[in-house]
C-alpha cells in the first residue's frame, strides 16, 4: 500500500534547522520536493543531530522516516573518513521486511550524498549466503534490517567491526509489531554487544 501523503507541514524550512543539514542533503531534499518540515521532523532532527537519545511516538504518515534518516546522514558525515569497509557505523532495526525495505529505499538518495557509506538491506526471504558474499566482498557501513537476519549475519560474519558505531536506531512500533521474544532477545543482545564498545 502506498504511504499516505502528509499534508501537515510546519513553517520550519529544512534549510533553517540547527545544527545545519549539509548542502548535499538539502539538495537531495529539494530534488524530492521537500522544503518544509513536518512537526515530528522539526522536533526531532535538531535533537538527533546533537546526539541526544530520542523516543518518538507519531502517527503513520507523519514523516518519521526522514526524521531519523537525515540526522543519521549528518552524523555519519562527521564520522572518521579513514574507517574501513567492514567497520559498521550505523544499524537500523525494524520489525518487518516491508518496513526495512521502505526505510532502505527512502534513505538511498540521502546516503548517496556520503562518500564510501555502503548501506545493506538485511531481511529474510533473500539467500543469506548472497548477503554474506556481498558484505564480505564489498563491506557494509550501514545495516538496515530485521532482527532475525541481522542476528544471523552477525553470528556468521566475524569480520564486521562495530567499534566505531555512531548510530543505532530502533524503528520499533515495538509492542505492536515485534513478533516474538526472539526479536526482543536479539535487540537486548545487540545493545549489550554495543555497550561493550561504548561508554554511553
Ligand atoms: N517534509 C515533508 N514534506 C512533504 N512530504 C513529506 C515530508 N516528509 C515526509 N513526507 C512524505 O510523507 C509520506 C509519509 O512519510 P513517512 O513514510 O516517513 O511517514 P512515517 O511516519 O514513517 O509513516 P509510517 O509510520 O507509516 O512508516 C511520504 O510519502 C513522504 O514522502
Amino acid at each position: 500500500m502506498a504511504a499516505k501523503q502528509n499534508n501537515a507541514l510546519t513553517g520550519t524550512l529544512f534549510s533553517e534547522l540547527k545544527p545545519a543539514l549539509s548542502e548535499a542533503v538539502l539538495e537531495a531534499l529539494s530534488n524530492s520536493g521537500f522544503k518544509f518540515c513536518t512537526p515530528v521532523q522539526a522536533a526531532t532532527i535538531p535533537l538527533l543531530c546533537s546526539y541526544k537519545d530520542v523516543a518518538v511516538d507519531a502517527a503513520t504518515g507523519s514523516g518519521k522516516t526522514l526524521a531519523f534518516i537525515l540526522p543519521l546522514v549528518q552524523i555519519l558525515l562527521r564520522s572518521d573518513p579513514q574507517n574501513k569497509p567492514h567497520q559498521v557505523l550505523g544499524v537500523i532495526i525494524s520489525p518487518t521486511r516491508e518496513l526495512s525495505s521502505q526505510i532502505y529505499h527512502v534513505a538511498q538518495p540521502f546516503i548517496s550524498t556520503l562518500n564510501n557509506v555502503k548501506p545493506v538491506l538485511l531481511v529474510g526471504g533473500v539467500d543469506v549466503q548472497t548477503d554474506m558474499k556481498n558484505i564480505e566482498e564489498e563491506g557494509a557501513k550501514l545495516l538496515i534490517g530485521t532482527p532475525g537476519r541481522l542476528d544471523d549475519i552477525m553470528n556468521r560474519i566475524d569480520g564486521l567491526d562495530f567499534r566505531n558505531l555512531e548510530v543505532c536506531l530502533l524503528v520499533v512500533e515495538y509492542l505492536v509489531k515485534f513478533h516474538d521474544n526472539y526479536d526482543f532477545i536479539f535487540i537486548c543482545k545487540l545493545l549489550e554487544y554495543l555497550v561493550k564498545f561504548h561508554d554511553n
